[in-house]
């Protein structure tokens, strides 16, 4: 696309400027934004079917509301990328999830039009409320918009949200629920069926398409509409409204695609005070039929070939970890009959859509749900099952009481897999899995397992199927070694017992996870530089090996530890305090995350950047 077609793009550059299209300028408008969302994602990728499926709400909303006085807070923040462009990215979105340069999600930092951050599902009812509440307080005049998914309502936050500031009457607040009927993958669970049942009525959506179409021009025309309309529905469906239950209004359902439609019914919603919700109607990849047709595929698709909407992707030499647990757990769940899968709306991620098409009476997607997924596998446990619990381990920071409280301290026999250990790269500081082993590592009567490559993390499940006690294993985004693993016989690993891959006279490196293949390639360069590295895979984060750590201790003067996660609390921390408190004099230097936040770029380059990448290590071996 040359940019001569991007006419409109090419001279609005601020919602200010939105605000003076005609209704027809604004359609052709969103037109451009959309094909120049397509054409950018294709060589810069992100999450471009929740965009394009939000293109026209993000124009109507910056082109009704006074932004940014008006608040818009955006849930998760994957849909954001007109939001950005309306809002003066334009250029700069060209860089976005690039190191240095703008965030995939919206950013307070970024944009006074960023009114929260994202990355995290079902906080942003929260939030508006937050603010909404403030600005209540200080008598100022503010819209304040909060746009949530429907796979981000079905998270327990966005329930206490609405549950709060339902019972505020006065206090200003609009959710917009942008139903899609997906999250990352199928949508899923009863409120995914209420949805549906709410948005396809055909006989109560004929009778409110006409009713609105003569009444909805006004503020108060609107609420007789949405009285009788809903009056209207609960005849037609026999149930009453769950949000008006809650002392929201309820409004819609309306096609968010259809910007005069948008356009009309924020401008007289807008006018009306209290707790109100408009149900939006969107496609999820609208505008671009190969991301209509493979919804999930496209939510974050890659490179592609905007013209024929191939995918361009490396070839890979080595199996994901992602599916080498999902394999994994279909071989485990067809030898034993007490293995089932858990996971909060990520089956395609975290590869349990393996076990889910062989087996999906074994397997629960609960919805972006994370604390209930562990207090559900809990459950599960408790009643003779082995729940295999995967979470990214980012995400699993909803559920670290669940872990303490529900699995923990009862004992129950939880494999709890963390996906995405680690730095994940282009999604940035809310998505990186830095904080799990500090975190775990805490907890009394938790096995942590890291396991260095792909037949490690198979046997760590096999091993953790036998453990019968709460037990996590965290492995990293992208892909392995290339080691053989599928169909190589299990064997179980030995518990808190770690591993000499190497020997060496003059120093020590003690890795934990798959930092230890780096760390491996910068001992064998510093072997031929005559320095002997000896390396220890700890493979366990707790226990900790101190048979191990003692051996280290004896022989060394000089220890490097590699981690990849926090240094605050991490197992480098572990290792020092260990070697202090048996009088090691070993001097250890701990690489790793310092105490600051990371953003986003390549993996490769966040390791450079926190300097624990193979030339890190190396020198660190080297220096004298
Ligand atoms: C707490 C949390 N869990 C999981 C995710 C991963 N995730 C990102 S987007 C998404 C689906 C969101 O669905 P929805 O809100 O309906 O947005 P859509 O993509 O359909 O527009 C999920 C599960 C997340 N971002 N945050
Ligand atoms: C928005 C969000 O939270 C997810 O889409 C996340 O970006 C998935 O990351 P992966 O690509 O690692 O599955
Ligand atoms: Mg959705």
């Amino acid at each position: 696309m040359s940019s001569e077609e991007y006419k409109l793009l090419d001279t609005i550059a601020s919602p200010r400027e939105l605000k003076k299209l005609s209704a027809e300028e604004l359609r052709l408008y969103c037109d451009e934004l959309r094909r120049y969302i397509i054409d950018e994602c294709s060589v810069n990728p992100g999450h471009l079917a929740s965009s394009l499926g939000a293109v026209e709400l993000a124009a109507a909303l910056h082109y009704v509301f006074e932004t940014p006085e008006d608040k818009i807070v955006w849930d998760v923040g994957h849909q954001t990328y007109a939001h950005k462009i309306i809002t003066g990215r334009r250029e700069a979105f060209r860089t976005k999830r690039r190191l240095d340069g703008i965030s995939g999600f919206p950013r307070m930092s970024e944009s006074e039009y960023d009114a929260f951050g994202g990355g995290h599902a079902s906080v942003s009812i929260s939030a508006a409320f937050g603010m909404a509440k403030a600005a209540e307080l200080r008598s100022e005049k503010r819209q304040v918009v909060a746009v949530i998914g429907d796979g981000s309502m079905t998270g327990g936050l966005a329930f206490e949200g609405l549950n709060n500031a339902g019972a505020s009457k006065r206090t200003n607040l609009l959710v917009i629920l942008n139903d899609n009927n997906m999250a990352i993958d199928q949508a899923t669970g009863a409120l995914k069926n209420y949805l549906l049942k709410i948005s396809t009525s055909v006989h109560y959506n004929r009778f409110k398409q006409r009713l609105w179409g003569v009444l909805s021009h006004t503020p108060w025309l609107l609420r007789l509409c949405q009285k009788a309309g809903n009056a209207v529905k609960q005849g037609l469906l026999n149930k009453s409204n769950l949000f008006e239950s809650l002392n929201f209004r309820y409004f819609g359902p309306v096609d968010g695609h259809n910007l005069k439609e948008l356009v009309r019914t924020l401008r007289a919603l807008r006018d009306i005070e209290g707790p109100k919700l408009l149900h939006v109607m969107t496609v999820k990849g609208k505008g671009y039929l190969p991301a209509e047709h493979n919804q999930s595929v496209w939510h974050a698709p890659g490179c592609f070939n905007p013209d024929t909407g191939e995918r361009i992707s490396a070839p890979a030499d080595a199996a994901r970890y992602q599916d080498v647990f999902g394999e994994t757990l279909l071989e485990l769940a067809r030898r034993d009959a007490r293995v089932v899968g858990v996971t909060p709306a990520m089956p395609t991620g975290c590869s349990m859509n393996i076990l889910l098409r062989e087996m999906p009476e074994r397997c629960f997607d609960v919805g972006i749900a994370e604390g209930h997924a562990v207090t559900f596998s809990a459950g599960l446990a408790a009643a003779g099952m082995v729940p295999f619990c995967n979470i990214y381990s980012t995400f699993m920071q909803r559920a670290y009481d669940n872990v303490i409280h529900d699995v923990a301290i009862q004992g129950l026999p939880v494999v709890m897999c963390l996906d995405r250990g680690g730095l994940v790269g282009e999604d940035g500081v809310t998505h990186h899995g830095v904080f799990d082993m500090a975190a775990f590592g805490a907890v009394p009567g938790l096995t942590v397992g890291a396991p260095m490559n792909e037949p490690e993390l198979r046997n760590m499940m096999y091993t953790a199927l036998q453990a019968g006690a709460p037990f996590m294993i965290r492995y990293p985004r992208g892909c392995g070694e290339g080691l053989p693993w599928r169909g190589v016989p299990f064997e179980a690993l030995p518990v808190g017992r770690g591993r000499r891959l190497r020997d060496g006279r003059d120093v020590a490196l003690v890795t934990v996870g798959t930092v230890g293949n780096a760390a491996a390639r910068a001992a064998e360069r510093a072997a031929v530089q005559g320095i002997g590295a000896a390396h220890y895979d700890l493979r366990w984060v707790k226990p900790l090996d101190e048979a191990l750590l003692d051996e280290v201790g004896r022989k060394f003067r000089r220890v490097i530890t590699v981690e990849d996660g926090c240094l605050r609390g991490g197992v480098g921390e572990a290792v020092a305090a260990y070697f202090n408190a048996r009088g090691y004099g070993a001097h250890v230097t701990s690489l790793g995350i310092g105490d600051a936040w990371v953003e986003h770029g390549t993996p490769a380059q966040l390791y450079t950047l926190c300097g624990y990448d193979e030339e890190a290590i190396f020198r660190a071996l080297t220096q004298a």
